[in-house]
Formats: C-alpha cells, structure tokens, sequence
C-alpha cells in the first residue's frame, strides 16, 4: 500500500517513519510519503487559509493549494481520507474496507476546515471518504491521520509476526477484549484467575469469552455483538 499525507505540518507525521509503520515500511508493506501542502503555495507568504464565507469565527483552508496538491499526489481511482469531526466514525469494519485499498491519500485540513469544493472536486475522479475518529475536537486532522493509518496498516498482510493476534482482538470480533494476566502469580497481594492456570483450555476459553461478554455490556453496550446482541440476560447471575 502506498499512503501519502498532505498537511501544514509535516513534522507532525514523523512517527509514521517509527516502530510498526517503521517496521512496514522496510518490509516493503508500507510506503508512506508526506507533503507540506504549502509546497503548492506561490505568494510570498505562502498563503494556505482565508476568512469564511457567510462570516463566522476562524479560517477555511483555501481550495486553490488544495486543489493543485491533490492534483499531484491523488491518482484517479485511489481513495482520498479526510479526517473530519463530521466524517463517518473509524470503526474496524472500516479500517478493514480501507487496507483493501492500493493507494490511500489523507487530506489533513486545519482551522475550520478545508474548502467543501476541494472534495466534491476530488470526488469526480477518486473515492472521497471523510473519516472522524471520535465525537471530540481536535486541532486538526494530523493526529487522526496517526489513527488512522495504524490502524489500516497493522491489517496489511504480513504486517503483524502473528496474524491470529489479530483474531482475538477488541472489536475484532464485535466484544471487548478480556482482562490479560503474566508473571508473576501473585502480584502485592492479589492473584492472577485460577483458571487461567488450570491448563484446561476450554475453560480458559469459556472464561475469556464471559469475561469478553461482561466487559462489553458494563463498557459498550451500544456494541452489537455481531451473534446477538449483548443483553443483561448475559450476565444474569454475575453482576
Ligand atoms: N476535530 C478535527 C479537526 C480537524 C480534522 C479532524 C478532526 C477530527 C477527526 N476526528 C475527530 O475530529
């Protein structure tokens, strides 16, 4: 997959060069480009926002550096993400629909926002897909590009050493992961679950999966658990 981010702030993106994505890169998974979009500037102060139409606090990115940055770095038919606080929420369904794709491109705008016309322009020629990565307010879409690309790449093929990792997840299977325990055995006091060093397998199976089960109806119930969904009947008994 080759992913290029364009944005006011470069240096931002720098931990895309470090550890898992580091890692993607060097095994020829990931090839991450990013773009100082003021590079498509051509005023003496490089000029990328102005005031709103209609009036209103704050600065609307410009479409013009926009425009002639994505008509350089997004091909026809690869995929334009723009973090947005009004985009579709990232869930793992997505970022699973996003890792099938060759060629992703991040817009990170600033201020209040980038020019509406620079999508609907994009989208004449490519999938635009403004992406939120939570209901808060950020400063601008860097940190989210952040998000969003780990949490495509760890899904690319032979990315992670141990694909089944991936299994087990939280979200992965619609339910919350279950509590994890190591070494020591007993730690200030406080023991690790019997079961867990029962050896029985399908106890430890059983365990995890109420403990899954439990955790996601007291922390998510707005999760559906992709079987049922995940109801106090549950837990009769247990809380
Ligand atoms: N608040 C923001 C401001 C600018 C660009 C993205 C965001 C965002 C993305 N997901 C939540 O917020």
């Amino acid at each position: 997959m080759r992913v290029d981010v364009v944005t006011i702030f470069p240096e931002y993106l720098a931990p895309l060069g470090l550890s898992l994505a580091g890692r993607a890169r060097d095994a020829g998974l990931l090839d991450v480009h990013v773009h100082d979009l003021r590079s498509w500037t051509h005023d003496r102060h490089r000029t990328v926002d102005d005031t709103p139409y209609g009036g209103g606090a704050g600065m609307v990115m410009k479409p013009e550096p926009w425009g002639e940055a994505l008509d350089a770095v997004l091909p026809d038919g690869a995929t334009l993400v723009v973090p947005s606080p009004s985009g579709e929420p990232l869930r793992q369904a997505l970022a699973r629909e996003l890792a099938g794709r060759e060629h992703l491109v991040l817009a990170c705008g600033r201020y209040e926002g980038i020019d509406q016309r620079v999508v609907e322009d994009a989208a004449t020629r490519a999938e635009v897909r403004e992406v939120s990565v939570g209901d808060y307010v950020l400063n601008g879409g860097e940190a989210a590009a952040l998000v969003i690309v780990e949490a495509v790449a760890r899904l690319l093929p032979g990315f992670m050493g141990n694909p089944d990792s991936l299994l087990e997840e939280s979200h992965e299977d619609g339910l919350l992961e279950y509590p994890v325990y190591t070494r020591p055995a007993t730690w200030r006091g406080r023991e690790v679950p019997p079961v867990l060093l029962s050896g029985d397998h399908g106890a430890i199976a059983a365990w995890r999966h109420e403990q899954a089960v439990r955790r996601t109806a007291e922390r998510r119930p707005d999760l559906a658990h992709p079987a049922r969904a995940v109801t106090s009947g549950d837990l009769e008994g247990h809380l």
